[in-house]
């Protein structure tokens, strides 16, 4: 299955000179949201995880039904001030801004083994980001797994010493 049919180019959104790779057809044809879904799974499954890490808000959207297939916890790193409890937090730029995340401080703890799971890798600064929290926790962090990877910025280079995989490539 050709995914890329099913990732829409849009130009100049959010803003002027980003092209913004649009999941939504994808997601919204059962045929291409269940074949995504199962070929993540497919990547990850002999890396024995116990957790799926998602980040909001797109990263859900993949890492939930991952997390179920698998039979994983799910946590979700979420933007600034949405968790109700204790929370620990780590600033990033990405491709158009800045943003902070954040994890609940009793997500992850030494012994767990996580994947984390985001739809685009760009810059590659929220991932790495994310990838801070869980280590932060205590969890090992086993792979890095994206939808789609952005070459031209280089995000796989601000990741170096993990296992990045990414099912699509522009
Ligand atoms: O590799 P980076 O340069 O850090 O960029 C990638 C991130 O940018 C997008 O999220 P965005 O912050 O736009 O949020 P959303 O998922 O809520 O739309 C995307 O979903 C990734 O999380
Ligand atoms: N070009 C892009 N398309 C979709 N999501 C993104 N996140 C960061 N850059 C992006």
């Amino acid at each position: 299955m050709d995914l890329k049919k099913h990732i829409f180019d849009i130009p100049d959104f959010p803003s002027p000179g980003i092209i913004f790779r649009d999941i939504t057809p994808l997601l919204q044809n059962r045929e291409t949201f269940s074949y995504t879904v199962d070929l993540l799974a497919e990547k990850i499954k002999d890396l024995n995880p116990t957790h799926v890490v998602a980040i909001e808000s797109r990263g859900f959207m993949f890492g939930a039904p991952l997390a179920y297939k698998l039979g994983l916890g799910f946590v979700p790193v979420r933007k600034e001030g949405k968790l109700p409890r204790e929370s620990i937090s780590a600033s990033y730029d990405l491709e158009y801004g800045s943003n902070t995340l954040e994890i609940h401080t009793d997500a992850l703890k030494p012994g767990d083994k996580v994947v984390i799971v985001d739809d685009v890798l760009a810059t590659g600064g929220t991932m790495k980001a994310t990838v801070e929290l869980c280590e932060k926790l205590g969890a090992k962090v086993e792979a890095l797994l994206f939808v789609i990877e952005l070459l031209a910025l280089e995000g796989r280079e601000k990741l170096a010493g993990k296992k990045v995989i990414s099912l699509v490539q522009y």
